[in-house]
């Protein structure tokens, strides 16, 4: 046993009942007493066992604090002072100690998950224990003195299960886009992607051309004998024809899955004064943004995060678009022009007195104002309180529709016609992120995006080269296939999954 002969009672290895793998370190005065190598824990010797914090930080009534690894098993055994485990998944009342001093830390419920039924695939602990701070920190501590324990990476938890096969890569895409939610559309979004659906899809597609290939090789391989019919590469013609048609559909759907995920990006444009930053205010129901009756006050661009109807809403306030002579105001406004550029939706603002009142003059004051764009757009009289009477013919002008944009008669000082507003907001956002619980599930990454549109390059390519040469063209079937692959992660994903982990929390 080494330099590890010298045993504290509570250590989990060569104290407890458990003693696990031998300790395979070399006598050294930081190996001896427990309490020593607990400050300076060989970890790298013991096989990789993380813990971390896995509920939010901060005070609260309960805390999760996990473990994934090898020394789970010991690590439940020395904190709970007992050799003998709870059943699997089932929770049991424990006193939890600091297995270095036997000092108690708290009494609260661990759970006991042997792998590879585990979230990780791995032994798994769960300690759930009062959320106080020295709770949780004497928790973390208690277990970062054991051999072999080390906090985790962010992500990290989530990682192991992907290495595991636990989830595929598009599926711990979704639980960090779950954990990240906050509307319900993004919600449900993510809960059909991590439940696999989007996974499902590609790995449906990809055996799709595992078959085609496979019937491909055939025909080339014994087409001699006669013993493959001609048939049969009409038939993997039409397959890879099929499902070029299907992937391109599925890409072409308006990025509305990215949209969803990542929110979408509207702007307030509009000439100086007309009441853009009122209304950016209004929407968020707080002072984001400075309101003066002084034209061209807003110049940097502000940025609210909103919820309408379950649709998140990133939502810009701009400068007003003007010939300024200030250099500062020409700042705003150029910047005003980029986001613009950048735009999913448009909020045009107009000033509901100074238009004309018929929807042809309406529009060219529009027109005036924004370049032509295929940018939806949704154009807001404001200052409805100043018009004269009920403003009977904008009124109309507004419910008219085509060929303007769809249009609200508002007021920001009354709040006449929020309703409205909101209303053809909320459209505009379903009509722009679609419903995420209908059809097939939408593809929510530009790395989606980038691998897809590899896919059916190569699925073109397969179509030319199968006219001059089969083993080429086979190889391009093969190509897609990769691309796909590299998507769900079955292929190659090595070089992505830094960038997909670097995202979630730690704990997950
Ligand atoms: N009567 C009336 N006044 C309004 C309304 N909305 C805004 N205002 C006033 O119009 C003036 C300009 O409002 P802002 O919100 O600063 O307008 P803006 O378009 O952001 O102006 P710039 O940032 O300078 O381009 C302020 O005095 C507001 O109080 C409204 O619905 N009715
Ligand atoms: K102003
Ligand atoms: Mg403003």
């Amino acid at each position: 046993m080494g330099g590890c002969a010298s045993l504290h009672p509570l250590c989990p290895i060569w104290g407890g009942v458990d003693r696990g793998p031998p300790h395979p370190c070399t006598p050294s005065p930081g190996c001896l007493p427990c309490r020593r190598w607990a400050q300076r824990p060989c970890s790298a010797a013991w096989g990789d066992t993380i813990f971390a914090l896995s509920s939010g930080h901060g005070r609260c009534g309960v805390a999760v604090i996990r473990t994934s690894g090898p020394g789970s098993r010991g690590a439940l055994q020395s904190l709970t002072g007992r050799p003998e485990l709870p059943p699997p998944r089932v929770l049991a009342l424990r006193r939890i100690r600091d297995p270095a001093t036997a000092e108690p830390l708290d009494r609260g419920l661990v759970v006991w998950f042997p792998g590879p039924q585990s979230f990780t695939g791995e032994d798994c602990a769960e300690l759930h224990v009062h959320g106080g701070p020295a709770v949780v920190s004497g928790v973390l501590r208690a277990l970062g003195c054991l051999p072999g324990l080390r906090p985790a990476e962010p992500g990290e938890f989530t990682r192991r299960a992907f290495r595991r096969g636990k989830l595929d890569l598009t599926a711990a895409e979704g639980l960090g886009d779950l954990i990240r939610a906050e509307t319900e559309a993004q919600r449900r979004q993510a809960l059909r992607q991590m439940e696999g659906e989007l996974g499902q899809l590609y790995q449906r597609w990809s055996e799709t051309l595992t078959q085609a290939l496979a019937h491909l090789e055939a025909y080339i391989d014994f087409s001699e004998d006669d013993n493959v019919e001609e048939e049969v590469l009409s038939q993997v013609d039409a397959t890879v024809r099929a499902l070029e048609q299907e992937i391109g559909a599925h890409l072409r759907d308006g990025r509305r899955g990215e949209l969803l995920r990542g929110g979408v990006r509207a702007v307030i444009a509009g000439p100086p004064n007309v009441g853009k930053s009122s209304l950016l205010n209004l929407l968020c129901q707080r002072p984001a943004a400075i309101v003066s009756p002084v034209a061209g006050t807003t110049r940097d661009v502000v940025e609210v995060a909103l919820n309408v109807g379950g649709y998140p809403l990133v939502l810009s306030d701009t400068a007003g678009l003007r010939d300024a002579t200030d250099p500062v105001e020409q700042e705003g406004v150029s910047r005003a022009r980029d986001r613009l550029r950048q735009a999913d939706l448009v909020l045009a603002v107009l000033d509901a007195a100074a238009v004309p009142a018929e929807p042809a003059g309406l529009g060219a004051a529009l027109g005036s104002l924004l370049p032509p764009t295929t940018t939806p757009c949704i154009l807001v009289l404001n200052k409805a309180d100043l018009l004269g009477g009920d403003g009977g013919p904008l009124r109309d002008a507004c419910t008219r529709g085509d060929p303007l944009p769809p249009a609200a008669l508002l007021s920001c000082k009354t709040g006449e016609g929020l309703d409205r507003l909101l209303e053809l907001l909320a459209q505009q956002l379903a009509r722009l992120c679609g419903d995420p619980l209908a059809g097939s599930p939408s593809l929510t990454q530009s790395r989606h995006g980038l691998h897809l549109g590899d896919c059916v390059a190569a699925l073109a390519r397969y179509g030319r080269e199968r006219r001059r040469d089969l083993g080429l063209a086979a190889e391009q079937l093969r190509l897609a296939r990769r691309h796909l692959g590299r998507i769900t992660g079955h292929v190659g994903a090595e070089d992505v999954l830094d960038i997909i982990f670097r995202d979630f929390c730690v704990g997950k």
